[in-house]
């Protein structure tokens, strides 16, 4: 599903924050991607949401070489990756729905299947009796499960978090975690870049170390 060969990220400041990784995640796997604060876990992430391009190397992503995609395609792709941030990126001026329905209102869905489909996610996060409140009035962890719900409302088959528990207690970032088994379970890719080793411990799931931009022997 997600594929690197030999994959390189230069910025334009010209630090190489990923050198040479190659790795493969199966559809339908779970993985955490781990390593020390500046290893290239953000970066990483980024290249698969084509939030940037690796500078050589080939990044695949369901069967599609995104070195390859033409720009206009981009919008088209991202419907297809659910990106969860550490810090929510919620607008604070709209309704959790209306937080919820924006990549719906973005991809042009109707009204009758943006309130089908933002329902059905704000239910799946146990959300749905939260939906005319605005965010600052929720907690960190109901906050998160926001953006979880947004980023799973396309239904996409591949979903990214970005430290998604970076704010949370740890009785909330289990929550957090079993939200995104449950995700994996009915079919969905998911990858979870995290530093908290207590919580991955806990978990089966494979892990993807990096190590200043490199794959970490394990
Ligand atoms: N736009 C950029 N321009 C230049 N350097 C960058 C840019 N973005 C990230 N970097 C550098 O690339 C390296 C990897 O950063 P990245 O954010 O991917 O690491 P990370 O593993 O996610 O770190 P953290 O766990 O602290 O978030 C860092 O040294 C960072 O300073």
């Amino acid at each position: 599903m997600i594929q690197f060969n030999d994959v390189y990220k230069r910025y334009p400041n010209q630090y190489e924050a990923l050198s040479g990784l190659s790795f493969e995640l199966d559809k339908g796997e779970m993985a955490f991607l781990t390593g020390h604060s500046g290893a290239g876990k953000s970066t990483l992430l980024k290249l698969i949401a084509l939030i940037e391009r690796s500078s050589h190397g080939q990044v695949i992503v369901n069967n599609q070489n995104l070195g390859r995609l033409p720009k206009w395609k981009i919008p088209y792709y991202r419907r297809k990756i659910g990106l969860v941030f550490q810090d929510h990126n919620l607008l604070h001026d709209r309704t959790v729905f209306d937080n919820v329905a924006l990549p719906l209102i973005i991809a042009g869905e109707n009204h009758r299947e943006i309130g089908r489909r933002v329902r059905a996610a704000l239910d799946k996060v146990g959300l749905l009796s939260k939906e005319r409140t605005h965010p600052i009035a929720l907690s960190g962890g109901e906050q998160q499960r926001v953006g979880i719900a947004r980023a799973v409302v396309n239904r996409p088959p591949v979903l990214l978090a970005d430290e998604p528990t970076g704010n949370l207690d740890p009785t909330l970032s289990q929550e957090i975690m079993a939200l995104f088994t449950q995700f994996n379970q009915v079919g969905v890719t998911v990858f979870i870049a995290s530093h908290d080793q207590e919580l991955i411990n806990r978990l089966p799931y494979r892990r993807i170390t990096l190590n200043h931009g490199r794959l970490a022997v394990q």
